[in-house]
């Protein structure tokens, strides 16, 4: 038996598989010790009786213990649509924001290869990001959110038109850049329902999904589609987003419903998904986001909506199954 035998065999009962790379040079026993899931206290209980035990043993003066733990990893939260025009770039940088201001640590993906508009969502259009030790370094938006999108590589003014491959190796680079403490990364996707949406879904393994439409029937059954896909790929949906749901006349104050109304909730209630809240057509919202200052950064009416479907997301992320 060697010596690292003979004091992994001590320990084994204290140390519950968690203990590697035992070594025992010159009297000083060292071990890497995997405390991931133990609260403070039991790390401390594990790493005391383990060296009292190794303490004991012929041969050893000294025990030095590294703990490591592994990461709770940084989940993706896709926003898609099954078609363009219906809001998607704006539901997803205004919950972006409104999950920060619910604590998560979030970073926003751009992964709209057709038609980047985060960085003008966002007031971070024309800048580029740095890189090192190869990976690229997110931009700090005004509103204190990390970002990168696809209009970001580009060159200022290049017309976009991503290969599916080219496409895949650039959203790779962003969704693997150095996001720092990020605990929740929100990609907005590309709309529809095509290949490239499928293999961008299928390699980056999004946590859940967050489907937006409009009211009218249309949209709404390109967005059956567009969860069709995420349960192709095994992701699961969080719910469903009505945007553009109910004008207020700015003069008279009436409530029209240019797309139709309760749409979306309904078509959530037949296939079994959450709704997860409504976002009105307003003015204000089109001329903010067009400014670079999405309502959920502020505390006007408009932020409302998209607080209340945040905390709704918020309630799902802190399930123990996700
Ligand atoms: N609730 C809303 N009220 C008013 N305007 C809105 C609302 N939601 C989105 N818009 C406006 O509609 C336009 C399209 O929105 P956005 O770019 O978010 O859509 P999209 O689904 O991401 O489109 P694409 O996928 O084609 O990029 C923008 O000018 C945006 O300001």
């Amino acid at each position: 038996m060697t010596d690292q035998d003979r004091l992994l065999a001590a320990i084994s009962p204290i140390a519950e598989g968690r203990a590697a790379g035992l070594r025992l040079a010159e009297g000083r026993a060292s071990l890497i010790l995997d405390v991931t899931g133990l609260s403070g206290d039991e790390r401390l209980k594990m790493e005391g009786a383990i060296k009292a035990v190794l303490l004991a043993q012929d041969g050893v003066s000294e025990v030095r213990v590294a703990m490591t733990s592994e990461k709770k990893g940084r989940r993706l939260i896709a926003v898609g649509s099954g078609k363009g025009g219906v809001g998607k770039s704006t539901v997803a940088a205004n919950l972006a924001l409104a999950l920060k201001a619910l604590g998560f640590r979030v970073g926003l993906v751009d992964a709209d290869i057709y038609g980047p508009s985060q960085p003008r969502l966002m007031a971070t259009e024309g800048q580029r990001p740095q890189a090192e030790d190869k990976k690229l370094i997110p931009i700090m938006s005004p509103h204190g959110i990390p970002m990168l999108s696809m209009g970001h590589l580009a060159k200022p003014g290049q017309a976009i038109a991503w290969r599916g491959p080219m496409a895949g190796n650039a959203l790779g680079q962003i969704i693997d850049a150095d996001w720092g403490d990020a605990d929740l990364l929100i990609a907005d996707l590309p709309p529809g329902t095509g290949d490239v949406q499928l293999s961008m879904i299928q390699k980056q393994k999004p946590a859940g999904a967050v489907i937006v439409s409009t009211p009218q029937d249309l949209a709404l059954m390109d967005a059956t589609r567009a969860m069709d896909l995420f349960a192709q790929a095994g992701v699961p949906i969080i719910g469903l987003v009505e945007n553009m749901a109910g004008y207020e006349c700015p003069h008279c104050g009436e409530v029209s419903d240019p797309f139709g109304a309760g749409g979306v909730q309904a078509a959530a209630n037949v296939m079994g998904h959450d709704f997860l809240g409504r976002i009105p057509l307003t003015l204000a919202i089109r001329t903010a986001s067009d400014a670079g200052q999405p309502p959920a950064a502020g505390d006007g009416a408009e932020a409302a909506a998209f607080h209340a479907i945040a905390a709704r997301i918020a309630e799902w992320l802190n399930q123990p199954a996700h």
